[in-house]
């Protein structure tokens, strides 16, 4: 579902920040993504989202190779991807169920079935009673939920999770994997960038470890059948 064939990434301005990286993501699988600061875990999440397009190497997502896919196609692609970031990334004057409807009327769903979808969404992240909050009167955790409903939302393949926990405390932090993890249990691929390696250890998911824009581990490396 998502492929990367030796694919190095070098910014306009910058050194190497990924330097011949391959390894697949299946349908429905968790992983993690980690490795010290400028690793490349962000930019690996980019090239997904098609953010920015691999120096050399082929990306593949959901079948479509960074090799031919023109810029027409950009948003279709990621309408098939939900995103959520360390730092939420809310509209600020917009209620919670608001700043999830903003995904599904960017990408042209019916008026009727907006509200729904909606509910839904604010229900599965546990938010159902604070859909007419703004996002400054929600708590970090409450905020990431909001963004992950407006992630989820459209049904997307793969979330991609960039230091989702990482300017949340302890106990918001549980919270919000135990989230993700059941979003995963119910079918959707998660690709989580994390320096938490607590959260890593305990977990027991699989694993890629960057650093310095190479792959140096990958604990699904001696199973064939994770590579396919
Ligand atoms: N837009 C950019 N222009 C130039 N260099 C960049 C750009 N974005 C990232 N880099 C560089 O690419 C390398 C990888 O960065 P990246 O953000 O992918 O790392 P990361 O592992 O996500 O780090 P962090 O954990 O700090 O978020 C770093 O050396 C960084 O400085």
């Amino acid at each position: 579902m998502i492929r990367f064939t030796k694919v190095s990434k070098q910014y306009p301005r910058g050194g190497p920040a990924l330097e011949e990286v391959s390894f697949s993501l299946r349908r429905g699988e968790f992983a993690f993504l980690t490795g010290p600061s400028g690793a490349g875990k962000s930019t690996i999440l980019k090239l997904v989202y098609v953010a920015e397009r691999p120096s050399s190497g082929e990306v593949r997502v959901d079948g479509k190779s960074s090799v031919t896919l023109s810029r027409r196609e950009i948003p279709r692609l990621r309408r098939r991807l939900g995103v959520v970031f360390q730092d939420f990334r809310l509209l600020e004057d917009r209620t919670a169920e608001q700043n999830v409807a903003f995904a599904l009327e960017v990408t042209g769903t019916p008026q009727t079935q907006i509200g729904p979808k909606v509910a839904r969404a604010l229900t599965q992240v546990g938010l159902a009673s604070k859909s007419t909050a703004l996002p400054h009167e929600l708590s970090g955790g409450e905020q990431q939920r909001v963004a992950i409903a407006r992630a989820l939302v459209n049904d997307p393949l793969v979330l991609l999770a960039d230091e989702p926990t990482g300017n949340l405390d302890e106990r918001s932090t549980r919270g919000i994997f135990q989230l993700l993890r059941d979003i995963n249990a119910s079918g959707t691929a998660v690709l989580m960038a994390t320096h938490d390696l607590t959260l890593v250890r305990d977990a027991g998911f699989r694993t890629l470890e960057l650093n310095r824009g190479r792959l140096v581990f990958d604990s699904a490396a001696d199973d064939p059948g994770a590579q396919g």
